[in-house]
Parts: C-alpha cells; structure tokens; sequence
C-alpha cells in the first residue's frame, strides 16, 4: 500500500514537523504502509474545514496516482476528513488512526484488546457519517458489511453498543487488577515503574534486571513494542522490588489512547519510584522527555520521585546530553552502568531504612521466617535460645518488634 503523507508547519505549533514525519514513516512502517511521497504546507494557521489551504488540495489531488491513501500528520476532526474525502475521492486518515491500527494489531491480552476496542470506536464513531459509501465498504478491516447510509448508521449503533459492552467488561478487569494491588501493597513491596518513549529501552532494562529468563518481555526495534504493562520482582540492593515495564509514550498520544489506557498505566500511578528511560542517543531526547513527563502529568502523577536513565550509551553518541538530575548513564542492552542504576533506585527508596540488630526467642520463630521471607534479614546467628537478626527497615516497621531490638 502505498501512502502520501501530509504535514503542515504552522505558528504556535509545540513539535518538530520534520522529526514528526520520519516518526510518521515509521508508524506507516509498522502498519505495513510505504511512504511514496510526501507533502508540506506552511499556513499562519490549520485551515478549519481541510486542514491544508485549498490550493494544496488540488496539487495533492495531481499526485495521487499509485497513490493509495493520504495520511495527515496530525489528527484530523471529523469534518476535516469529510471534506478531504469529497475533494480528493481517496481513503484519508491521519496519524492517531495509524497508532490505533498499531495497537489493534499489538494487543494480546483481553485488557489491552478492550482499552484499543474502546479507544478505536470513540475515534471512530464521530467519523463515520463523513465517510463516503464506496470508501467506507472498501475499509473492511473494522469488519463491517456492506454499504449505504442506513448501513453506516446500524454500524454506528453496533459499535456504540461494543463499546459500551468493552468499558462494562474492562472495568471487571480493573477492579481484579486493583485487588491485586493492594494485596502487593500489603506486602509492602516496593513498585517501581519504567516509563519513556517509545523505543527507548524501557523492556530491555526490564530484561536486564530480570535474572529469570523465562520471564522475559518482548524487547524490539519497532515503535510500540510493548502494549502491556508487566511486572516482575527484582532485588535492589538486597530489596525484593516489583519492576514493572509500560507501553512506551509519542508524540501527541490519541487522547482516547490516553484515556483507554489509564488502567494500565494506574500501574504507574502508584508506583513508588519511576524510572524514566530515554534514548540517549537520539537527538529529539528533550522533546521526548518533554512528552514523557506531559503524559505523566496527564495521568495524575505529581510527586513521585523520578530518575533518568540516559541510555544506549554504547552507541556513543551521548555527548550533546545535558541531563537532568537525578540520573544515571547506562546501557541495557550492554549492561553498562546498571550498578549505579540499582544504587541511586535504592538510596531513593530506601532512604529513611536504618539498620537494627534484634533478638529473637525461637519461640517466635515465624517472625524470622517473615522476615527472611521479605528479604529484611542481613545477617543472622543461631545462639542457644534465640536467634540474632541484622535487619534492615523503616523505623515505622521496627515498632512492631520493638520488644525483641536490641542496643545498636
Ligand atoms: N545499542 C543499544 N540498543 C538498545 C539498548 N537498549 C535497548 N536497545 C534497543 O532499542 C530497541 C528498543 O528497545 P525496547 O527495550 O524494546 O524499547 P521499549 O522502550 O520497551 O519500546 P516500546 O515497548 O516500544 O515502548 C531494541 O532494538 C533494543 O535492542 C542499549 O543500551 N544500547
Ligand atoms: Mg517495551
């Protein structure tokens, strides 16, 4: 399928329009579409009603022969595709609908499946009545049949109907996960949460703290890699930890991908520590991060301590960074600087943790196995009626056993 694809450079623009088109390439990439020409406008202002001015309507029209669909650059409204569509009588989309396609395709489990299915059919349904009948029956990959207006309309309701059959069934979902939760908050383990953008690393760090291999995430060259979150305990610093992988962020994320995905990210939410990924050797890294934290902020995350981790170091094209603070330099993929990295994690988390000697009668027996169990245990000597423990942990924690502590 061969695409051209639409950018428009405008004032008060907030992103780069030339790294926004390679980014588009690749998401046309993704979606098996070839990017065979391109076109960009300069405008004071996005034209309300075509998106481009009139006059690059009629020079989009003279290029389209081989030219299967025209992809915008930017989300379009409804009445933008409408129009376009009457005007230039080929299929028209634009970049949120390429993300959906991707995560359409990407989603595995019956939660990420719903949140896509939720988000496509928001976008979707103010859309479909600009849809031209001949076009709208060729897009038969949402599974539609047949054409015509009353057609278009039964298709509106069936997949208003869907999706509100899909919040009803992911919000069973979210209830179990929220259940799981806090059954690990009571655990007391400590969350810590991988963010960035997309491609930057994020599951190959999880990898790389992982020692289990047969619980490895999917690790790949390709935007939107990972469409779930996944969580696995790690040790930091002699602390069981829980590290939790995310769906990476872009540029201008579809707002209803946003809202579909909140579940998935409330993971992020509650963490008590993220790790902010970001590539470091792409030359956008600022904007990314940009976008990263725009995101976070958008999903309520105000306070939780966050490090950057610049990585991709072995590329050696680190040089230009200026990196924002507190941060560690590493390389997932040639597990370099992840010493460190496990260091600042733990000086953060495991600040106010102090070091306590305690006495235990064997009688008590199952306090030490509790607290060997959850890793708090130093060191440890059997003596002839108790067992003497070096434990580390909050002083909040300690109250509870105070009657066994012994004088530092
Ligand atoms: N050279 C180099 N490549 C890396 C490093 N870390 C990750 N990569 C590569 O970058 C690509 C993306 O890695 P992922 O771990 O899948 O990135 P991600 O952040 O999880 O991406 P999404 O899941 O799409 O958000 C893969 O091809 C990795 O091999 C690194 O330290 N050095
Ligand atoms: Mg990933």
């Amino acid at each position: 399928m061969n695409a051209l694809i639409v950018g428009v450079r405008y004032q008060d623009m907030n992103y780069d329009l030339d790294n926004s088109l390679i980014e588009l390439e690749q998401l046309c990439k993704a979606c098996n579409i070839e990017v065979t020409k391109k076109c960009i406008q300069s405008l004071d202002k996005i034209n309300p009603s075509l998106y481009i001015g009139t006059g690059k309507v009629q020079e989009i029209k003279a290029m389209l022969n081989d030219i299967d669909i025209v992809i915008f650059d930017e989300e379009l409204t409804p009445l933008q595709v409408k129009n376009l569509t009457d005007s230039l009588d080929i299929e028209i989309t634009d970049r949120t609908d390429l993300i959906l396609r991707i995560f359409e395709v990407r989603a595995q489990s019956k939660e990420a499946k719903l949140q896509v299915e939720i988000a496509k059919g928001q976008y979707l349904l103010p859309r479909l009545a600009g849809m031209k009948e001949h076009l709208y029956s060729q897009q038969g990959g949402s599974g539609f049949r047949g054409s015509g207006e009353k057609q278009i309309e039964l298709d509106r309701r069936l997949i208003a109907n869907q999706v509100l059959q899909a919040k009803k069934q992911l919000a069973k979902i979210v209830k179990q996960r929220q259940n799981q939760r806090k059954r690990r908050k009571n655990n007391e383990m400590k969350v810590i949460a991988l963010v960035g953008y997309t491609n930057s690393g994020k599951s190959t760090l999880m990898n790389a703290f992982c020692i289990n291999k047969d619980k490895q995430v999917l690790q790949k060259d390709m935007l939107f890699a990972t469409l779930e979150t996944a969580t696995r305990s790690v040790m930091i610093n002699h602390h069981s930890c829980l590290l939790t992988d995310t769906v990476g962020f872009i540029e201008r994320l579809p707002h209803h991908l946003i809202q579909a995905f909140r579940s998935t990210l409330e993971e992020v939410v509650e963490a008590d520590l993220l790790v902010h990924v970001v590539d470091a050797s792409n030359p956008n890294y600022e904007s990314y991060i940009k976008t990263t934290n725009l995101v976070l902020e958008e999903l309520g995350v105000k306070d939780t301590p966050m490090i950057y981790a610049y990585n991709k170091v072995d590329l050696n094209k680190y040089g230009f960074i200026v990196p924002l603070d507190p941060y560690v330099f590493i390389s997932a993929k040639e597990r370099i600087g992840l010493d460190q990295l496990e260091k600042t994690i733990s000086d953060i988390l495991f600040k106010d943790y102090a070091i306590y000697h305690l006495n235990i009668p064997y009688q008590d027996g199952e306090i030490f196995k509790y607290l060997h169990q959850h890793n708090l245990v130093l060191e440890f000597q059997y003596l002839e009626n108790s067992i003497y423990l070096k434990v580390e942990m909050h002083p909040k924690e300690i109250n509870k056993y105070s009657k066994y502590l012994l004088k530092n």
